[in-house]
C-alpha cells in the first residue's frame, strides 16, 4: 500500500519511490531516498511470498523464474498514474532486475513519466537493467541509475544526493 507523506516537492512533480527487497538492503536505500525527496512509497511483494532462506530463494525460486521470465503476481499492483516522477528500487537477482519488478513495470503505465532506477547488488554491479527497465516501461524517460553494493556505506547519502540533482 502506498504511505502518503507530503508526495509532492521537485518542482511541484508527484514522486512515487517503488521498490522490492527480499533482504532489506533496498528498502534500506529506499528510506534514504524517501528521507532526502519526501516522496511516497510503495513496496512491491509478491502475493507468494519468497520463503526467508536464502538458498530457496536464490537457488530454488528465483533461479527458475530467472530462466523462464516469470511475471509472479503482485499482492498489489500499485498505480502510479498521479506520478511524475517514480523511482524503481531492485536487488539485482541473477544478473537482472527481481522478477516482482518487471511485474511492477508491466502492469502500469509510464508513457511520459520519468524513472529513476536504483539498483543494490552483491559485487555485480548494474548489469543491463538501466536497458532492461527503459525496454519494459514503453514511453518513459529513464535516467541514470543510483548502483549500490550490499546496503551502502558512509557515502551514502552523499552519493544519493548528488544522484537526485539530475531530476531538480
Ligand atoms: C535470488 C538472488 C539473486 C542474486 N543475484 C545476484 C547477482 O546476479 N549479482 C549480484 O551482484 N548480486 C546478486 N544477489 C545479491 C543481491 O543483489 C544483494 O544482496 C542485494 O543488495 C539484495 O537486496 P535486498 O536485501 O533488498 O533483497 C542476489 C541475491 C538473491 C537473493
Amino acid at each position: 500500500a502506498v504511505q502518503t507523506n507530503q508526495g509532492e516537492n521537485m518542482n511541484g512533480s508527484k514522486l512515487l519511490i517503488a521498490y522490492f527487497s527480499w533482504g532489506g538492503n533496498t528498502k534500506h536505500i529506499a528510506e534514504k531516498i524517501q528521507s532526502q525527496t519526501g516522496g511516497d512509497m510503495f513496496r512491491i511483494e509478491t502475493l507468494t511470498p519468497y520463503p526467508a532462506d536464502y538458498n530457496e530463494t536464490a537457488y530454488g525460486i528465483a533461479k527458475k523464474q530467472h530462466e523462464e521470465g516469470t511475471l509472479p503476481p503482485l499482492k498489489d499492483n500499485g498505480d502510479v498514474s498521479q506520478y511524475d516522477i517514480i523511482f524503481i528500487g531492485t536487488p539485482a537477482w541473477w544478473h537482472e532486475m527481481a522478477p516482482a519488478v518487471k511485474t511492477f513495470i508491466t502492469s502500469n503505465d509510464f508513457a511520459g513519466k520519468t524513472i529513476v532506477p536504483f539498483i543494490t547488488h552483491g559485487g555485480g554491479g548494474e548489469y543491463t537493467i538501466h536497458e532492461d527497465m527503459t525496454k519494459l516501461s514503453k514511453g518513459a524517460n529513464v535516467l541514470k541509475p543510483l548502483v549500490i553494493f550490499g546496503d551502502g556505506n558512509s557515502h551514502t547519502d552523499d552519493e544519493i544526493k548528488d544522484w537526485l540533482k539530475q531530476i531538480e
